[in-house]
């Protein structure tokens, strides 16, 4: 069976981020046929459209990685019942210059955690409509809105809750089966 490279971006910028122990869970319990690469956001600059005619390398790195990968995975905080500004910054570097949208027909999924009720489905709905526009094909169910309290997922991703880590489990195995029937219907070369 063919193995899927996904990138994943962390929203948070954050040491003891709870997104980043997310994310690490979701590596470890994914399907075998998934690979893992997590396509940093920390050093990019803010972006203008006074780059497009040059991007600086870290800039032209980053969009180069997205480019690579056959999926993106999506894994954010919250911020102000929208996603934080490093990941909207990330995603516009991605998306530009303009017609060489890094996130055309690239399948990706979005998922988060906060220590509030609704676990970031504000958040997620803003990422959502911005994805949308850059013409990115979204798993639309499951949906992940997961509920952080402490000790819920460690450092190393050890999923501590059994109901979690099983329904991450089903998460991730569900977008594989996405990013499967994606490339099924359109192959990677079309
Ligand atoms: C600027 C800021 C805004 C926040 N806004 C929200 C919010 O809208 N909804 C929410 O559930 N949590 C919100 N939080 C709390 C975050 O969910 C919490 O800090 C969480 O740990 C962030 O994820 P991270 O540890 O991966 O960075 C906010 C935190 C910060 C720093």
């Amino acid at each position: 069976m063919t193995t899927f490279k996904v990138g994943y971006l962390i929203g948070s910028l954050a040491k003891e981020s709870i997104n980043r122990k997310l994310a690490t869970a979701l590596t470890r319990i994914a399907p075998e046929h998934l690979s893992f690469t997590e396509i940093p956001i920390r050093d990019l600059p803010l972006y203008s459209y006074d780059y497009d005619a040059d991007y600086p390398p870290v800039a032209r790195a980053f969009k180069d990685a997205i480019a690579g990968v056959d999926a993106v995975l999506f894994v954010t905080p919250e911020y102000n019942r929208s996603i934080p500004g490093a990941l909207k910054n990330a995603i516009d570097w991605a998306s530009r210059p303009y017609g060489q949208n890094s996130f055309t027909r690239k399948p990706s999924a979005v998922i988060g955690t906060s220590p509030g009720a609704i676990g970031t489905a504000v958040g997620q709905q803003h990422l959502r409509s911005v994805l949308g526009f850059c013409n990115s094909p979204q798993m639309n169910a499951p949906e992940a809105y997961i509920q952080f309290t402490p000790g819920l997922i460690t450092d190393q991703g050890d999923v501590t809750n059994a109901s979690t880590a099983e329904f991450l489990r089903m998460y991730m195995a569900e977008f594989h089966q996405f990013i499967v029937r994606v490339y099924t219907a359109l192959p990677r070369d079309a």
